[in-house]
C-alpha cells in the first residue's frame, strides 16, 4: 500500500497534496503496488470536496484521524496519526507534499518508522532499488538519491508534477479512527495562526500568467508598462529581490527562494538576470519568455524564448500590439 498524507483547505485537498497523490500513484504503479490510500489529520473543512479530489486521484480509502486533540496542528501528533495507519497497513511508501508542514510531519514519521526519507523529490528514477531525483540549494542543484530499504518516506517538491486524475476515478471509503497519542505527542501545538497583513501571495502563486520585473525596471516609477502588460494578459506581477529590497514593490510580490514559488503557464521575465535564488521560484513555469538587454543573462539562456532589448521599448510595443489585436 502507498499512503499519502494529505493537507486540506476549504476547496478540498490542497493543490500540492493533489500533486503528491499523482506522484504517489505513479510510483505505486511502477512499483507494482497500485493500492493508494490517504490519511488526513484533524477536522476537514469540506468532507465532500476532499472525497471528490481523492476519488479523482484513485484513492481507495481515506483514513481520517478525527480526534479533538488534533484540531490544533502539532507535528508530533500528526506524525503519530500517520504512523498508526502506515504501520497497521504495512505501507511501503509514505508520501506527502514538501510544504513546511508536510516536511515537518514526514521527518517525524521517518524517525518513528526508523526508515529512509527523501525530501524535495521531483522525479522517480528507478524502483529497484528505489532511486529518486530531488532538488536542493533552493532548486539550483539536482541530486539523484538511492534509498536502500524496505520502507521509505518521500516529500514531493511543490509543482514538480501536475495533479493528473487517475485513469479510473474511485469512490473513496472513509475510515475514521482515533490514533494512539501520548502526552509527549501533544507538547508542541499551534495555539494561534494569523495572516501577515498585506502578504496575500495567492494571486501570484495561482496565476496562469506572471509578468516578472527586476532591476531592469529602473525605478519605482518604471512599472507602468509592466503593470499594463500584466493586466492585458490577465496575470499577476512578480518581482526579484532587488526590486523589493529597493522598496520599489512590496515583498509579497517577490518570486524566488525567499519569495513565492510560481508555476504559471507563461512567465514573462523582464529585466531579471535569473540568479539561482530567483530561478528557484520560477523554474516550474511551463514557458518562460525573457526580455533582457544582456544575451548572456542566465534568464535568457535558460528561457524558452527571449527578446534582447530594453524592456522600456519592448514591453510598450507588446502592449500596443495586444491592444490593437483586441480592438
Ligand atoms: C539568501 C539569498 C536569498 C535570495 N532570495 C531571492 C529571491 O527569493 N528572489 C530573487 O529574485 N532574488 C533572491 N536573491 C537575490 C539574487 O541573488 C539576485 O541578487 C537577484 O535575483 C537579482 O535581481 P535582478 O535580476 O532584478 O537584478 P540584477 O541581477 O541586477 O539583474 C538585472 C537584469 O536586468 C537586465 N537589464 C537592465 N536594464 C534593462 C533594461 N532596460 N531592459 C531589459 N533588461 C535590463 C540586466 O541585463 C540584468 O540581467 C537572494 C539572494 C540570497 C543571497
Amino acid at each position: 500500500m502507498i499512503l499519502v498524507l494529505v493537507e486540506t483547505d476549504p476547496q478540498g485537498v490542497t493543490l500540492t497534496s493533489r500533486e503528491a497523490l499523482t506522484f504517489a500513484r505513479t510510483m505505486g504503479e511502477r512499483m507494482g503496488d497500485p493500492q493508494l490510500e490517504a490519511v488526513a489529520v484533524g477536522p476537514l473543512p469540506d468532507t465532500a470536496a476532499v472525497l471528490a479530489h481523492l476519488g479523482e486521484q484513485g484513492v481507495t480509502t481515506l483514513h481520517h484521524a478525527d480526534d479533538e486533540r488534533l484540531a490544533a496542528y502539532g507535528a508530533a501528533a500528526w506524525a503519530a496519526a500517520v504512523v498508526d495507519v502506515a504501520s497497521s497497513g504495512a505501507a511501503r511508501l509514505v508520501v506527502g507534499s514538501g510544504t513546511p508542514r508536510g516536511m515537518e510531519v514526514l521527518a517525524h514519521v521517518a524517525t518513528r518508522l526508523d526508515c529512509l526519507m527523501a525530501a524535495n523529490v521531483i522525479a522517480l528514477e528507478d524502483t529497484d532499488p528505489l532511486t529518486v531525483s530531488r532538488q536542493v540549494m533552493g532548486g539550483g542543484v539536482f541530486e539523484r538519491m538511492r534509498l536502500d530499504g524496505e520502507v521509505a518516506v518521500v516529500a514531493v517538491a511543490g509543482h514538480a508534477v501536475d495533479p493528473v486524475p487517475a485513469a479510473e476515478s474511485r469512490t473513496t471509503d472513509v475510515r475514521t479512527y482515533e490514533p494512539a497519542l501520548t502526552d509527549a505527542d501533544l507538547l508542541t501545538r499551534v495555539v494561534r495562526t494569523e495572516k501577515a497583513a498585506g502578504e496575500d501571495t495567492s494571486a501570484l502563486t495561482g496565476a496562469k500568467v506572471v509578468v516578472g520585473a527586476g532591476r531592469g525596471a529602473g525605478s519605482a516609477d518604471g512599472f507602468t508598462d509592466l503593470l499594463e502588460l500584466k493586466d492585458l494578459l490577465g496575470g499577476a506581477l512578480g518581482v526579484s529581490r532587488v526590486v523589493t529590497s529597493l522598496g520599489w514593490r512590496p515583498h509579497h510580490e517577490q518570486v524566488g527562494q525567499t519569495g513565492s514559488r510560481i508555476s504559471p503557464d507563461l512567465y514573462v521575465a523582464c529585466g531579471i538576470s535569473g540568479a539561482i535564488q530567483h530561478w528557484a521560484g520560477c523554474q516550474s513555469a511551463k514557458t518562460i519568455l525573457a526580455i533582457n538587454t544582456d544575451p548572456d543573462a542566465p534568464m535568457v539562456t535558460q528561457a524558452h524564448y527571449a527578446v534582447i532589448g530594453d524592456l522600456h521599448e519592448v514591453v510598450p510595443a507588446i502592449n500596443e500590439e495586444l491592444r490593437r489585436r483586441r480592438g
